[in-house]
């Protein structure tokens, strides 16, 4: 197809003639084989033209191009009714399509004109984009029938309200620079992929939440203040790049990484790309997986803890190498464990004591305080936390538990192994510290049971049953991702009977009763093998716990971390063996004043390791504490053996020694135990972490295998008055004698 064109040269002021468009007239798109497929084109752009009307002739056109004028009347485009694309921006132009619809025209841009009103637009049906930057409108309307229109731009008018757009297949949207306070009526753009609403006056990103399609939101310079309103694009899983530049927002502490962590799939926020470091830390800080909770929790109470003067624990260090016998039942809430440790404390008084958490919570109905927690307020908590007095915190359901070092401590100097419940997050974070209690899961296998019984209990809110409920799960996956990870486990649908499970196993660790002799009781082996009780799986574990003398035995995670260890030297194992018979031979009776004389000499002892050194005090209360470097000398002390100092850490007495003289406490008063005053320190949590991450890289969370050398004796009994003979080493049996100590 051809068009025959006017070559009239003539040219008026601001007018287009024949021989302007005969220059600016091309024919694109013509085909190789014919002309069935040109695509007629005039441009003329920037040439003040006033005056178009000449084009009325020009019936063919399906491309015209005129931005750069100033012309303000278009009717000539009513002649052109093969009219596909149109480009008057940057003209005079103040009425709105004022021509006859071309009935495929798909593309308009009439930016930077001066029209004010749109109007209705059904006879373009065929449009596809439509380009109305800079004008006036204040209101978009008459977009209903243009039932193609994917792409819309009205940025830099007066729009206030976002309406009229209602199920238009949009897939980008303009809006920046209007007046629009709120996001609304987008909720049927089910197409939208590119959304701007830069340079307006929105608060909130409510409105977003069901662009599924969305991957591109432009917000910058807006009012958005609050880092959760990101929160309402958290379901928008195709949304990769954002931008919240010049928003109140960008002042939050840890805004980025808040909204890197609510909006996971983020690829560009702020016209940056989003790194990978960044999305650990992230999640590492709002959803920090349970190792990581616990190693903060650690190094946190292990900093507070050094911040004060040091001493040792006269009543649970009777010897470095000995660990202080504990014994942890974990669970979901309400599984029973709280309920069977004080069974299992009063039945085998003996050997065990319970200790009392400390909670921020309120008592239940019937609770004591001393009896199942110790209840204190909000401000005490954290006022004990300074202090350096607990060993594990956690939060759980809004409230504050915490294992206190005092709690232990008490238990200790009776003479007892101490029996607390925790939640998984305090097993976690023992595991951390130098403790190595044995941590027995008690696990509801038939949840609906379970269900009901919280319902009956009649404390909990639907709220508080579900996440009870779904930890489950957690203690599932944890013990079968980390074989070993408890010691046992025992299902706790029926109470009666997990208690003899658990008296039976108790038994087993102390040495009470033949191994394999669980008969009907039903215990899980750590691998979760089975649920069904039988005699060799308790046979199995039996073997496993009996086994005191060596506390590397003591979980089958010890035992893998103990083997990826350097190995002892033959001389070590030589003398390890040594030591080890003197101690068996000890706890036999054979030969209970050599065991006598090597627990003694390694009693006053300071701390071998930065760990020991974690070995702090708790609270002013702890009046068996002494700082170290004041205790007494020992009278037996015996510097002829070696190997004696070699297990009871002299290696480091110097450094205690230096450590007491430091704090000038040859005095011989009792340590000054001041709360830690962070501030002064010029540290909060965060920086706390910083420096623990940094400078207290020793220090960082490590099993207790890694921190303890293996090729130290473990886990002797106690001398002398030993009545039970294989109990776990259990510090000194102050509690019928020996009460010089306690001042
Ligand atoms: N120091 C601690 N560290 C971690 N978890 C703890 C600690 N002290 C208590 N918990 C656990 O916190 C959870 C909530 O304790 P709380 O006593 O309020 O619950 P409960 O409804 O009485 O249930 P339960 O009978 O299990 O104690 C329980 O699972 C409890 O074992």
């Amino acid at each position: 197809m051809t068009q025959s064109i006017n070559t009239t040269t003539m040219e008026n002021d601001g007018e287009l003639t024949e021989d302007e468009v005969f220059k600016c007239l091309s024919i694109l798109g013509q085909s190789a084989t014919g002309l069935q497929h040109t695509y007629l084109c005039l441009s003329v752009p920037g040439r003040d033209l006033k005056n178009v009307s000449i084009l009325c002739n020009y019936i063919y056109l399906q491309k015209l191009e005129l931005p750069y004028n100033k012309i303000k009347d278009l009717s000539c485009v009513s002649h052109m009714p093969h009219l596909i694309v149109l480009d008057a921006s940057h003209n005079q132009l103040t009425d709105f399509f004022e021509f006859q619809p071309p009935k495929n025209l798909k593309e308009v841009n009439f930016s930077h004109n001066q029209m004010s009103v749109m109007k209705d637009l059904s006879a373009y049906s065929s449009l596809t984009k439509l380009i109305l930057d800079y004008n006036s409108f204040s209101a978009i309307r008459g977009l209903e029938k243009c039932k193609r229109l994917s792409h819309l731009s009205l940025t830099h008018n007066n729009i206030s309200r976002i309406r009229g757009l209602d199920h238009l297949p949009l897939r980008k949207l303009y809006l920046t620079g209007n007046v629009i306070q709120k996001i609304e009526n987008l909720q049927t753009l089910r197409n939208l992929q590119v959304l701007d609403l830069s340079c307006n006056r929105i608060q909130s990103l409510s409105g977003l939440q069901n662009l599924h399609l969305l991957g591109n939101i432009n917000l910058e310079s807006n009012l958005i203040s609050e880092v959760k309103e990101a929160a309402h694009l958290h379901d928008l899983i195709l949304l990769r790049e954002m931008n919240l530049l010049r928003n109140p927002v960008q002042d939050q502490d840890d805004y980025r990484l808040a909204v890197i962590f609510l909006l996971q799939h983020l690829i560009i926020l702020d016209q940056h790309t989003v790194t990978a470091e960044e999305k650990v830390s992230a999640v590492n800080k709002y959803d920090p997986p349970l190792e990581v909770i616990a190693a903060r929790d650690h190094m946190t109470h292990l900093v507070y803890q050094l911040m004060q003067p040091q001493v040792i624990f006269d009543s649970t260090l009777p010897s470095l190498d000995a660990p202080y016998p504990m014994l942890v039942l974990t669970g979901p809430q309400a599984c029973g464990k709280r309920e069977l440790a004080h069974k299992l404390c009063q039945e085998f008084s003996d050997y065990f004591a319970y200790g009392a958490c400390h909670t921020t919570r309120g008592p239940y109905y019937g609770e004591e305080d001393g009896s199942d927690y110790h209840f204190v307020t909000e401000e005490e908590f954290q006022n004990m936390i300074q202090m350096g007095q607990f060993v594990q915190t956690m939060q759980y359901g809004g409230h504050w538990y915490g294992l206190s070092r005092e709690t232990i401590e008490r238990v200790a100097r009776e003479g007892l192994a101490c029996c607390v419940h925790m939640e998984l997050e305090g097993v976690y974070s023992l595991k951390n510290s130098y403790f190595e209690p044995r941590y027995i899961l008690l696990i509801p296998t038939v949840v609906d049971n379970y269900v009901c019984f919280l319902k009956a209990r009649g404390f909990y809110s639907n709220a508080q049953m579900e996440t009870a409920v779904s930890r489950i799960d957690l203690y599932s996956k944890i013990n079968r991702e980390s074989p070993g990870f408890f010691d046992n486990i025992i299902p706790c649908d029926d109470r009666a009977e997990a208690y003899q499970t658990l008296k039976q196993l108790v038994k087993e660790y102390l040495g009470l009763e033949e191994h394999g002799g669980g008969g009907d009781s039903s215990s899980v082996t750590p691998d979760n093998t089975s649920t069904n009780a039988t005699g060799e799986l308790l046979a199995a574990n039996t073997t496993e716990a009996t086994d005191l003398m060596d506390s590397y035995s003591r979980n089958y995670q010890n035992k893998i971390q103990a083997q990826m260890t350097p190995q002892e030297t033959p001389a070590e194992m030589a003398s390890n063996h040594r030591r080890q018979q003197l101690i068996r031979e000890a706890l036999s009776g054979k030969s209970p004043g050599a065991y006598a004389e090597l627990f003694q000499r390694s009693a006053p002892t300071a701390p071998s390791s930065l760990a020991s050194q974690s070995r702090p005090p708790p609270g002013p209360s702890s009046s068996q504490m002494r700082p170290v470097g004041l205790s007494a000398p020992d009278p037996d002390e015996d510097s002829s053996s070696e190997e004696s100092r070699a297990s009871s850490g002299l290696s480091m007495r110097s450094s205690a020694g230096a450590l007491s003289a430091a704090q000038g406490s040859d005095t011989g008063s009792g340590p000054n135990i001041e709360p830690l005053d962070m501030s002064m320190l010029g540290q909060d949590q965060d920086s706390l972490r910083g420096h623990t991450d940094s400078g207290l890289t020793h220090d960082a969370p490590r099993s207790v295998s890694e921190r303890v050398s293996p090729t130290l004796p473990s886990s002797p009994g106690r001398p002398g008055a030993n009545v039970k003979p294989v109990l776990p080493p259990i510090p000194s049996g102050r509690k019928t004698n020996d009460s010089g100590s306690k001042q």
